[in-house]
């Protein structure tokens, strides 16, 4: 689904700032993989998913989703893939619209399927429904404007959003690191049930170990603007919180 080659990223260019943030990294992300990316501060997580999502371009190497080279294609360009969470609750959806409003803009991003988009009651009860599977109370907010909700449920409904219409690929750039614990666990459990009920490909970036062991199908650790560590299947499944820790040592 992704294929990421040779791929490198040079901030500031033979200037005396120059960061060499991503050196040959080489990534095959099959259909239906959770990936969950870890690494310290500054080695280059989110840079990578910048540069998969598009709003980065890279400085060499190739990146292909679905078997399109997209590395020259400017993110609105991608959209049709990917959706993408943000550590901030305020990015991803207009504060002063409605909830229902929210999504009929996301669903006209790229034209959903199956939705009658527009102000029909028809589109609107396949907003309460799904809505109403966060178990939030909010199927009864249709028409309160999103930003006055608490950030755990905005991250919800931005999840939410983002599977309205047909991407495929879900990147979660620290979704929960402004939210409560309880929220935050809340977010990420909504996150897998949406990943695997709509069959997504998703990428998580995140700093807490527990949820990096609790979640994924895959788990790679980045150091420095390469790839450290890459283990998926019993491994992954059996991987502890406390070994996790130990990579950091
Ligand atoms: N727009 C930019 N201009 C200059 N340098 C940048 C830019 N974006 C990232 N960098 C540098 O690239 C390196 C990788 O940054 P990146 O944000 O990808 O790391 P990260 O692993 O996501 O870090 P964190 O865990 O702190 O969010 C860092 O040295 C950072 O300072």
């Amino acid at each position: 689904m992704i294929s990421v080659k040779q791929l490198q990223k040079t901030f500031n260019t033979g200037k005396p700032n120059e960061v060499i943030a991503l050196s040959d990294i080489n990534l095959e992300i099959g259909a239906g993989e959770y990936v969950v990316i870890v690494g310290s501060n500054g080695s280059g997580k989110s840079t990578l998913l910048n540069l998969i999502a598009g709003s980065i371009l890279a400085s060499k190497g190739t990146i292909s989703i679905d078997s399109n080279d997209v590395t020259k294609l400017a993110e609105y360009d991608r959209s049709k893939w990917i959706a993408r969470i943000f550590q901030n609750p305020l990015l991803g959806t207009a504060a002063d619209l409605s909830i229902i409003d929210n999504f009929r803009l996301a669903a006209l991003r790229t034209k959903s399927k199956g939705l009658t988009i527009g102000k029909t009651e028809q589109f609107k009860n396949t907003v309460r429904e799904r809505i109403a599977t966060l178990d939030m109370g909010l199927e009864n907010k249709l028409e309160q404007p999103i930003g006055t909700l608490s950030g755990g449920q905005r991250q919800a409904l931005t999840l939410l959003m983002s599977v309205m219409d047909d991407c495929q690929i879900l990147l979660l750039d620290e979704p929960t690191a402004a939210l409560d614990p309880r929220s935050a666990d809340n977010v990420l459990r909504i996150a897998d049930d949406l990943i695997k009920k709509f069959k997504l490909t998703a990428i998580l970036v995140t700093h807490n170990l527990r949820d990096a062991a609790a979640y994924g199908t895959r788990i790679i650790q980045m150091h420095e603007g390469t790839v450290l560590k890459d283990i998926s299947g019993t491994e992954k499944d059996t991987l502890k919180q406390n070994q996790l820790f130990e990579w950091f040592a």
